[in-house]
């Protein structure tokens, strides 16, 4: 027996940080967005722990315990006493270390698949805990949807969106590491004022207005994204050029995000992406997506 979880990616419409905390992190007011590109995890019983992987970028994916999807079924035992004795396989389709949470949906993922093929019935609570134990994006990627994540992210408070939201995603050649891009910040913004959601945003999305969403978007980490990896500069000129209503860097990056009106201005700007060479890839995919589901 096996079973098959589908989770989305996200994109960060507001990004808010903080100053950093003494454990490192960073208080935020994320705004995070579920978008329709999604990676499938499969487990099913085995001698021992196993990760596979297969997709775009599956090479630069840790099969050992450094990948989220292992740790989660770890963590799920450990709860219930159970050996993890699984074969893990993900299909990826999110961008790897690409600022689109790919790891935290595997991480989601295999802990909701797991807990099916085991039958532990853990409450979403529960699930919620070790999805946070795993990294800050985790629980986002289990609910899905929209919701602002405060803390270090892992707090989360569901969002209304009251339409569809079309998006293209320049996926660069390349990733950025999330610990250097909090770091950059930290040394581009000596002084960072407490992070707090812009009431304007959430209007926007409540509202499924999409030009007022353009005009509310806002990834502090943007600054230190560009200065990491400039070329970035050229993909949101890019995009702005071929008519995206707003341009921004998705999380620490690198991928970058481009909000556009309808499906048709989405081919138009993907096109126009990849015709500049600006990106390794460009995607469409449409907003809010659900979170980690059972197949
Ligand atoms: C920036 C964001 C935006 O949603 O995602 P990505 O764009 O990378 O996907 C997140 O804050 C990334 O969350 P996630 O990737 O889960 O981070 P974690 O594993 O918890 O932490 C990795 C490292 O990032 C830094 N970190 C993370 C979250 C936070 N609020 N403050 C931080 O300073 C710390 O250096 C930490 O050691
Ligand atoms: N299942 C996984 N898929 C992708 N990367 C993973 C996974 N588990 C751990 N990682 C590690 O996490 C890093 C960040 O990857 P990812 O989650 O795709 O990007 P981001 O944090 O930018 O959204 C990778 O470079 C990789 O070393």
């Amino acid at each position: 027996m096996s079973v098959t979880v589908r989770v989305p990616a996200k994109v960060n419409v507001g990004l808010a940080v903080g100053a950093a905390r003494a454990d490192g992190f960073h208080d935020l007011a994320n705004v995070f967005l579920a978008v329709g590109l999604y990676d499938e995890v499969t487990v099913a019983a085995a001698d021992g722990l196993r990760v596979t992987c297969e997709g775009p970028g599956a090479d630069q994916v840790p099969l050992d315990r450094a990948n989220l999807a292992a740790r989660a079924v770890e963590l799920l035992g450990a709860r219930y006493g159970i050996a993890p004795d699984v074969h893990i396989h993900i299909a990826k389709d999110i961008p790897v270390a690409g600022g689109m949470a790919g790891g935290s949906a595997d991480g989601a993922g295999a802990l909701v698949a797991c807990d099916a093929l085991w039958g532990t019935k853990a409450s979403r609570g529960e699930l919620l805990d070790i999805c946070a134990e795993l990294g800050s994006d985790v629980p986002f990627s289990l609910v899905g949807g929209a919701a602002l994540g405060t803390g270090r992210g892992e707090k989360l408070e569901p969002l209304e969106v009251g339409g569809t939201f079309h998006w293209v995603f320049a996926v660069a050649d390349g990733g950025l590491s999330t610990p250097a891009v909090y770091r950059e910040f930290d040394r581009l913004t000596p002084v960072a004022p407490a992070p707090e959601a812009s009431p304007a945003l959430l209007d926007a999305l409540r509202q499924g207005d999409v030009d007022a969403l353009a005009g509310a978007v806002v990834n502090d980490l943007q600054p230190a994204a560009l200065s990491l990896f400039p070329s970035l500069t050229e993909a949101l000129a890019v995009g702005t050029s071929a008519g995206a209503l707003a341009a921004l860097v998705s999380g620490s990056g690198p991928t970058t995000a481009f909000l556009v009106r309808d499906a048709a201005a989405a081919e138009g700007v993907a096109a126009a992406l990849l015709a500049s060479g600006t990106c390794r890839a460009a995607r469409v995919a449409d907003s809010p997506a659900p979170g980690a589901l059972v197949r």
